[in-house]
């Protein structure tokens, strides 16, 4: 009996690591869309990451997952193999991929935390300070992250030929040859792997630009926070994808605007067209870009006045505008610029250009409004935008009549924390948590910080059972974890309090019914999760 019993996790296990390796492919292919843009191989190599995980979900008989990937085969089917989806078709992949993501990012709905962790390529971390390393270690496994650690770079090599890691750590002082044995290593991948430095000196303009050029996507110096290592590797296993970005073009011609929009089409990017500058600010409104691409000369205004319109509403100060024009005059050009634009590109536009200014110019505006919504401490949202997370949640079950959860987290304690180990060690422990909690939630599910060392989490679709299961998992697994304070090992643990939206009940409500879970939850003991009593 318990033998079959082994036999049955071990086959979880393999399930596990099968289903969430297939899955990581394909989210990672799609987000590769916006580098490679849409064309033959990038198409044949899409689809068959698809076709590789309906079979798996076939077999494995699990249902989202494969109602998901057999929506893309269909999508793929209608799209052609030459030429790029309209945005329309663009939105229905994106979305059915989001599904993908979803159904296997909640690890605890299907598949148990081990499996994933195993599933996942490991790091390899090369350190002089091999005490050092085993202790990184340790609080990578706690993230789900399988880590091994060498002190000789040989044996390193080796390892990597063996099997590619997801990304490595090396400590400079393992190498003599200022990183030209990285540099080798990384000819033989084509994908090259992600490399954090570590140096306990401040390291040399050279040895940062040999780094850079070993595909180092982060250099840390001094003592080594595991914090902040952890925070650059859990980004690498993410299951998100970014979502696409979205520009509104704006364009009296028709046929101009579909040329812009079928270029920006190529590289994933969502569009709407306004044909009529008139309708423009309605159309900011419902679309919400990340970029508008505007006609310099239109009936009724130009292309600087629309600019100047945007511009007078504070929400809308930051978004970029990008004239796209035949307009040659390069006086005239400045002068759009000025006026509250932010580039020019001249038509007949080169794809290319066209598809890097755009992408440039979203990327930082996704950046800027990402860094105000959320806490700089622990990258969550703010207090705020929890908030207003959790109000068009309330909307949205009402609406597909779904169940919702909203549980509030607070840190026990945690005034001992403070008073024993001083303020910044307190706060390496709220940002511990917030990135544990980053890792073990859904990417449909929001996470803030609520206030100091409080916590909230909104639940979408989800039945109240199971998200108490869920925070208790979470719970337990966080008070397992041990925090280095002042070279003192550390254990910390939290309370949880859990509400579950009911019939017309609006976000306030929901809130007091979790807060006075979350009060329960301390008054028993702290270190447990409440359940709110359904209101009457
Ligand atoms: N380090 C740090 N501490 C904070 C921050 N925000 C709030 N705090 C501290 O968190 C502590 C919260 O203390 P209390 O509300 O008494 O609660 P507690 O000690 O956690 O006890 P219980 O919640 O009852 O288990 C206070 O000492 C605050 O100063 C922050 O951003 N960083």
């Amino acid at each position: 009996m318990q033998e079959k019993q082994s036999q049955l996790e071990d086959l979880r296990q393999f399930f596990g690591r099968r289903v969430y390796q297939q899955a990581r492919s394909l989210v990672n292919s799609w987000g590769a869309l916006q580098d490679v843009h849409w064309n033959e191989v990038w198409y044949r190599e899409f689809s068959t990451s698809v076709e590789k995980l309906t079979r798996l979900a076939k077999r494995y008989n699990l249902t989202s997952l494969l109602h998901a990937a057999e929506k893309l085969t269909a999508l793929l089917q209608t799209a052609n193999i030459h030429n790029a989806p309209n945005s329309a078709l663009l939105e229905q992949m994106n979305e059915a991929v989001n599904q993908v993501a979803e159904a296997c990012s909640r690890v605890n709905d299907d598949v148990p935390v081990q499996s994933i962790s195993s599933g996942r390529k490991p790091v390899y971390l090369c350190f002089r300070n091999q005490e050092l390393a085993e202790s990184v270690c340790s609080t990578l496994a706690h993230f789900g992250i399988p880590g091994y650690v060498y002190t000789e770079t040989d044996l390193l090599e080796q390892s990597i030929l063996h099997r590619m890691p997801a990304a490595m750590v090396i400590d400079v002082a393992c190498s003599d040859d200022n990183l030209q044995w990285i540099a080798h290593i990384q000819q033989h991948f084509s994908e090259k792997i992600p490399v954090v430095f570590y140096s306990m000196q401040e390291p040399t303009i050279e040895s940062r630009l040999s780094a850079v050029r070993c595909n180092g996507i982060a250099f840390l110096t001094g003592k080594l926070d595991s914090g902040e290592l952890t925070e650059r590797l859990v980004s690498i296993y993410s299951m998100q994808s970014d979502r696409p970005f979205r520009v509104l073009v704006v364009d009296d011609s028709q046929s101009q605007a579909a040329a812009a929009e079928k270029a920006l089409n190529y590289a994933g990017i969502f569009t709407r067209n306004v044909t009529d500058p008139m309708a423009m600010l309605n159309a900011l409104d419902s679309f919400n870009p990340d970029a508008v691409l505007m006609d310099m000369y239109m009936p009724g205004c130009t292309g600087p006045e629309l600019a100047q319109i945007i511009r007078q509403q504070p929400k809308y100060d930051a978004v970029p505008i990008i004239y796209l024009s035949a307009e040659s005059d390069i006086k005239k050009q400045l002068q759009a610029v000025s006026l509250g634009g932010d580039d020019f590109i001249t038509k007949p536009f080169d794809k290319g250009v066209l598809i890097t200014t755009v992408l440039n110019r979203c990327r930082r505006y996704r950046n800027l409004k990402h860094q105000l919504k959320r806490d700089s401490l622990t990258k969550l949202l703010n207090h705020k935008n929890i908030l207003q997370e959790l109000e068009l949640s309330v909307e949205a079950a009402a609406a597909n009549n779904q169940s919702l959860c909203f549980a509030m987290i607070d840190i026990d304690h945690f005034k001992k924390v403070n008073d024993a180990y001083g303020h910044s060690m307190g706060d390496r422990v709220i940002a511990a948590l917030s990135l544990y909690l980053r890792q073990r939630f859904r990417v449909t599910d929001s996470i803030g910080r609520y206030g100091g060392e409080e916590f909230a989490v909104v639940l979408p679709a989800t039945r109240p059972e199971v998200a108490e299961a869920l925070l208790n998992d979470v719970r337990e697994d966080f008070s397992k974890l041990v925090h280095q304070l002042d070279g003192e090992e550390v254990g910390v643990t939290f309370s949880c309090g859990i509400a579950c939206c009911t019939e017309q009940e609006d976000a306030i409500s929901l809130s007091q019914r979790a807060d006075k879970a979350l009060y329960r939850a301390k008054a028993n003991g702290r270190n447990c999760v409440e359940l709110a009593e359904i209101q009457s």
